[in-house]
């Protein structure tokens, strides 16, 4: 598949991502992995909902550097650090839903343990609910490259796989293509919507 084709798909990810309310004001952010050394970017600032393919920049790897003056999101070193880290990955998205958001603060440990879900299946190689998906959940930052850093540090204890949350922040997750991540996206957002809704009813 052409550069070109999976730019679209992520386009449209993007305002299926807006229509769904994950990404208000100008939150999140979006890439593609072009080659062993660059990816695309979102543009900082931009309402993430409403982006055409002029809207990516286009982003060095090894060191977040970009060809003009542009300015590509606040958060590059994540999406760089995860391309970097896991060779397979092409697409992130990163969203800030309310339900990420939420459950990253109400569940104050290091992780999210989902378990007794059919829909952990959406993931990528998960073959039962019996089994448990840890997520990592990460405290925020306004230092991305201590931010990633810390999420370097985690990767060499325990391979990240389909995302991250940052707490109180949003979740970071990512796929082989865009048709994947956005699939894991939408699996993750269902079963946050799962946890939230459990515990709040089985709260005392
Ligand atoms: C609405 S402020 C959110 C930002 O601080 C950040 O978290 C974010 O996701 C978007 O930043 P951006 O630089 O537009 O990619
Ligand atoms: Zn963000």
């Amino acid at each position: 598949m052409s550069y070109h084709s999976e730019l679209a798909e992520l386009v449209a990810a993007c305002h299926w991502i807006g229509a769904k309310g994950w990404c208000p004001a100008t939150g999140g952010n979006m890439s593609l992995r072009l080659d062993t050394e660059t990816c695309l970017v979102t543009e900082s600032g931009k309402d993430k909902g409403s982006l055409s393919d002029t809207d990516f920049l286009k982003v060095r790897l090894a060191d977040n550097g970009v060809a003009d003056g542009r300015r590509p999101s606040a958060e590059t070193g994540l999406h760089t650090l995860i391309y970097r880290l896991l060779p397979e990955i092409g697409a992130v998205l990163h969203t800030h839903s309310v339900n990420a958001t939420v459950l990253s603060r109400a569940e104050k440990g290091t992780e999210l343990s989902l378990s007794g879900y059919e829909m952990q299946k959406s993931l990528s190689g998960q073959q039962t609910h019996l089994d448990t998906v840890p997520i990592p959940i990460f405290d925020n930052d306004q230092d991305i490259d201590a931010l990633a850093m810390r999420v370097a540090d985690h990767h060499r204890r325990q391979p990240l796989i389909y995302g991250f949350l940052v707490r109180g922040h949003g979740l970071y997750c990512f796929g082989r293509t865009v048709a994947e991540a956005r699939r894991h996206l939408d699996g993750l957002e269902f079963l946050f919507q799962c946890e939230l809704t459990r515990r709040l009813l089985e709260a005392k």
